[in-house]
């Protein structure tokens, strides 16, 4: 059985936290991380809020991400040997992808793909209070979170709901054990359903 679990929701909601701490308990499981498809950054065009669209969709590599998705399907045991995780001689036939990031179900090839659909949440002055300590490759310019990361947050979470995506959505203030025992029952109970 294969199952692809995502992590997504707001920036610095605590997916990464999460998928690490997820990765370390759950047996056969690979990750993906989303922000490692991000384009260079001189393709990342500079939009009418005068800001680089850092947030968009459009700003990922999300055909190279599907591709990766896609050969994890094909072959579990070989990606996850290739990516360093072990594979035991008697693994189980379960297996499961992790794939964690901030658009994850705003691409329509990948959202159905999902067994399981998480969305972290925290409110605004919690985000941008994590987000303005936050080091990323490329500095938040001043200004970046109210005039392009959260707008940016709001319509692609609204785009979402309004399609109908189904997400079990999670509360990013809650404790990282909290979410991690949440998170993994949940799972626990995803594989009993499916088997
Ligand atoms: N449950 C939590 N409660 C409080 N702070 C958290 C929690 N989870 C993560 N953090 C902190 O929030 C920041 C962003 O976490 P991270 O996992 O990198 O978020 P994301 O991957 O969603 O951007 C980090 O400083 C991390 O230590
Ligand atoms: N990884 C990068 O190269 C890079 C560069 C600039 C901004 N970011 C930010 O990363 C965020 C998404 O990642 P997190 O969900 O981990 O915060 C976006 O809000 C984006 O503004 C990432």
């Amino acid at each position: 059985m294969k199952l692809i679990i995502g992590i997504g929701g707001i920036t610095n909601g605590g997916k990464t936290t999460l998928t690490n701490r997820l990765l370390k308990s759950v047996p056969n499981c690979c990750v993906i991380h989303q922000d490692d498809f991000y384009k260079p950054q001189d393709q990342i065009r500079i939009g009418e809020d005068g800001f680089k669209q850092w947030d968009v969709l459009e700003s990922l590599d999300m055909e190279a991400m599907l591709s990766t998705v896609q050969a994890w399907i094909r072959s579990p045991h070989k990606f996850a040997r290739a990516h360093g995780v072990s594979v035991p001689p008697e693994a189980s036939d379960t297996q499961i992808l992790i794939l964690e990031g901030f658009l994850l179900y705003s691409y329509k090839p990948l959202v159905d793909l999902y067994s399981k659909r998480y969305f972290l949440t925290v409110p605004y002055e919690e985000c941008k209070r994590r987000r303005s300590t936050r080091k990323y490759t490329v500095p938040d310019p001043p200004g970046l979170f109210d005039g392009h990361v959260w707008p940016m947050y709001q319509k692609y979470k609204q785009e979402m709901e309004a399609k109908g995506v189904e997400v079990v959505y999670l509360d990013g203030t809650k404790s990282r054990e909290e979410l991690f025992y949440q998170v993994l029952e949940d799972i626990q109970n995803s594989l009993l359903n499916h088997s």
